[in-house]
């Protein structure tokens, strides 16, 4: 399963084609292979969610300065609706992951981000600084990455109903997460088709920087990361 089909027609499903190698990397990932077949190490997991959550709350902050860039209501209406979607539902991926890890939520939280997750929303934050289809760029491989992995799955493997993560799993596969990635795709697909060639060349390479911030905020929880000095 490929994240653009050979017959799909537009700028994002260049840009799906263009990448299909970092999304398969992203699914490939060890991380990502743990949480398919339930073995992924608990402090590994609570590793993911405390950085994640401070990952949102950027994503949160980017849909901001889409606000700010929106020409008419109707993309302030997406952007209302689509942070009250991660504020209101996307903490549910977050519980399974601490009710798998034994944890609660607030014992989850950390107050220092990593390295690589600053540095993801650093990227994320700049594109905001740009112009809004670069933004968009820039945001878009977090929805599609993981509504395609979690559709992949799904489809290919059917969990059972007692996979211990079936509930994350399930969440980024149902039509409302799945619907984010397809909104935002017809709405970066409008824009481009208005971008001149350098603005089109900025918004490529934004996605695909995001692509491999996706499979290194992986890394990050997989390798446990923190500030290190080279000597240790
Ligand atoms: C590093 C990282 N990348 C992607 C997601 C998933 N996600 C975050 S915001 C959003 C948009 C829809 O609300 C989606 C799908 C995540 N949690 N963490």
């Amino acid at each position: 399963m490929t994240a653009a089909a050979t017959t799909d027609t537009g700028f994002t499903a260049e840009l799906g084609r263009a990448n299909a190698g970092l999304f398969d990397a992203f699914y490939e990932h060890p991380f990502l292979a743990g949480m398919r077949d339930g073995t992924l190490a608990k402090e590994k997991v609570l590793h993911y969610v405390g950085q994640d959550h401070q990952y949102l709350s950027a994503y949160i902050r980017c849909y901001g300065l889409g606000m700010a860039m929106s020409p008419d209501r109707r993309w302030m209406r997406h952007f209302h609706d689509s942070a009250a979607f991660i504020l209101d539902d996307e903490t549910h991926p977050h519980h399974v992951l601490c009710d798998y890890a034994g944890t609660s939520y607030e014992d989850a939280q950390v107050d220092r981000l990593a390295p690589t997750a600053q540095a993801y929303i650093d990227h994320m934050m700049a594109a905001g600084r740009d112009s809004l289809g670069v933004l968009l760029a820039a945001l878009l491989p977090c929805p599609w990455t993981y509504t395609w992995a979690a559709d992949r799955f799904v489809t290919e493997e059917r969990p059972p109903a007692d996979h211990p993560l079936l509930g994350w799993w399930e969440f980024y596969a149902t039509r409302d997460t799945q619907g984010v990635t397809h909104k935002l795709r017809g709405l970066l697909d409008s824009l481009a088709e208005d971008a001149g060639a350098g603005e089109r060349a900025r918004m490529a390479r934004a996605f695909e920087d995001s692509c491999h911030h996706e499979i290194r905020f992986w890394q990050m929880a997989w390798s446990l990361e923190t500030w290190t000095a080279p000597d240790g």
